[in-house]
Order: C-alpha cells, then sequence, then structure tokens
C-alpha cells in the first residue's frame, strides 16, 4: 500500500478514518470550507499531528500545495532545481535537462527563466506543479490544483494527473469541484460535519448519503453529467 490511514483522528475535526490507497489509485478528497481536507494532507506529510491513530506512508512524495503568492526573486527555473536536488543524496545538482523537462512536462518552458514573483497565479501554479514533479513522486499529494487555472491549462493538468495515474502513481486531490477529474477518480472521501464516507462516486455522491453526513437536507443534482451538490 502507498498509504494507510488506520482508525485516524485529528480532534475535533474528523475520526475513525481507516484508508488505504494503492499504487496507481485516484482519491478526491471532498467537503465544505473548514471540515479538514487540507489538515488530512498535513497529516501525509507530517506537518499535522494526528489525535488518535497512524498514517503510514513508505512513498516517495510529492505535493502541491494550496494557492498563495509566491514572492521571491529565484527564476523558475531555480525553484524546480532546489526542488528536484531536495533529497537527493549526490552533492551534485540536478541536471539543466532534468529541470527543463520537468518545466515541459507541465507547459511551462516558456517561463522557465522569469522570477517567479513576476508570475501569474496560474503560471505559478505551474511551477508548483513542477516542484512537486521534481521528487519523482510515487504518492501525489494536491491541494485544489485547478484553482485559478484557465480551461486549457485545467485540462491539461487533469491530463498529467491521468498519466501519473497510468504510470502508478497514487493520487490525493483535495477540491471544491470534483466535475473535471471524474473520468480519473476512482473513490471519493466526503469529509463532512457530521462524518465522512469514503466510495466510488456513485457510493458517495447521493442526496442520501449526503444529508445523513450534515444532518441536513442536502440534494445532490446530475446536470449534464455534472454533478451539482445543493
Ligand atoms: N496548523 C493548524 N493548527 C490548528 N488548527 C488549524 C491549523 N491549520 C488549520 N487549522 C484549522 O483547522 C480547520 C480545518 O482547516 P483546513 O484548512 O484543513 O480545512 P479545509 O477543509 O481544507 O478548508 P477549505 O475548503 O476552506 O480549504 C480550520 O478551522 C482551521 O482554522
Amino acid at each position: 500500500m502507498l498509504l494507510t490511514f488506520t482508525d485516524a483522528a485529528v480532534d475535533p475535526l474528523w475520526k475513525g478514518l481507516n484508508l488505504e490507497l494503492r499504487q496507481g489509485e485516484f482519491l478526491a478528497v471532498l467537503g465544505p470550507n473548514g471540515v479538514g481536507k487540507s489538515t488530512l494532507i498535513g497529516t501525509i506529510l507530517g506537518t499535522r499531528k494526528l489525535t488518535h491513530g497512524s498514517v503510514k506512508t513508505d512513498a516517495r512524495v510529492g505535493y502541491i500545495p494550496q494557492q498563495r503568492i509566491f514572492d521571491v526573486p529565484l527564476r523558475a527555473r531555480d525553484m524546480v532545481s532546489l526542488s528536484a536536488a531536495h533529497g537527493v543524496v549526490s552533492k551534485r545538482g540536478p541536471a539543466k535537462g532534468d529541470v527543463d523537462k520537468l518545466l515541459a512536462r507541465v507547459g511551462a518552458s516558456g517561463i522557465a527563466d522569469r522570477r517567479v514573483g513576476e508570475l501569474s497565479g496560474g503560471q505559478q501554479q505551474l511551477v508548483r506543479q513542477a516542484q512537486a514533479l521534481a521528487t519523482r513522486p510515487q504518492l501525489l499529494l494536491a491541494d485544489e490544483p485547478l484553482l485559478s487555472l484557465d480551461p486549457g491549462v485545467a485540462q491539461r493538468t487533469v491530463s498529467l494527473f491521468g498519466e501519473l495515474k497510468a504510470e502508478g502513481v497514487g493520487v490525493v486531490v483535495v477540491t471544491h469541484d470534483v466535475n473535471p477529474l471524474m473520468g480519473l477518480v476512482d473513490r471519493i472521501l466526503y469529509l463532512a460535519p457530521n462524518g465522512h464516507t469514503i466510495g466510488t462516486v456513485g457510493d458517495v455522491m447521493q442526496s442520501e448519503k449526503l444529508s445523513e453526513l450534515y444532518n441536513a437536507p442536502v440534494t445532490v443534482a446530475r446536470i449534464n453529467d455534472r454533478i451539482v451538490v445543493v
């Protein structure tokens, strides 16, 4: 298993979480603001402590954090180069060609030599994608990775996730909109005020199920293949 939560809790946000993620599995983490989705990612990264249970991973982890403005004087290629060097035993830095390949893979070749602080929010997000890939992750964690991306770049990002999944990378994506990712999602973890549930899209995205989790009437509507929760 790439990742295992056993009876895990972060009090008072969520508890009793049991979850195993396999190679190539794609998990979407959904739920309302403040329910503890980013916290869940933090417990995998080790930046947040569980108050009960355990989380285990032996995988190399790549992380695309929730968007925050970068205000650094480094060039995009320097940021990616630093990430690629991180955790590498050899003292030799990453080859320039490797960094170029990473930037090309996320569609950021054109901004390689621009200073990150001067890039747009969406362009900075591409740098974060390249940084996450620089560790050659076996497990990719992404917190709202499609936010502020235009439709073309968002589509490209979804395709990139699909390629990684096909390569056997396990992917955990926190999102408020599962629709763009629907073709990739194997399971949903839905965190809600009154508990959580894990299952396929069909299992989880049901009015009755979510009403139970919110302890209030919730309607799941399907409009032109899009799922809308109201
Ligand atoms: N380092 C921290 N220590 C203690 N509490 C925190 C910490 N970081 C966040 N919180 C709190 O934990 C709760 C859950 O935050 P989290 O960011 O995990 O929610 P989320 O589900 O990702 O929300 P959103 O959808 O708004 O991004 C919030 O009330 C937040 O204030």
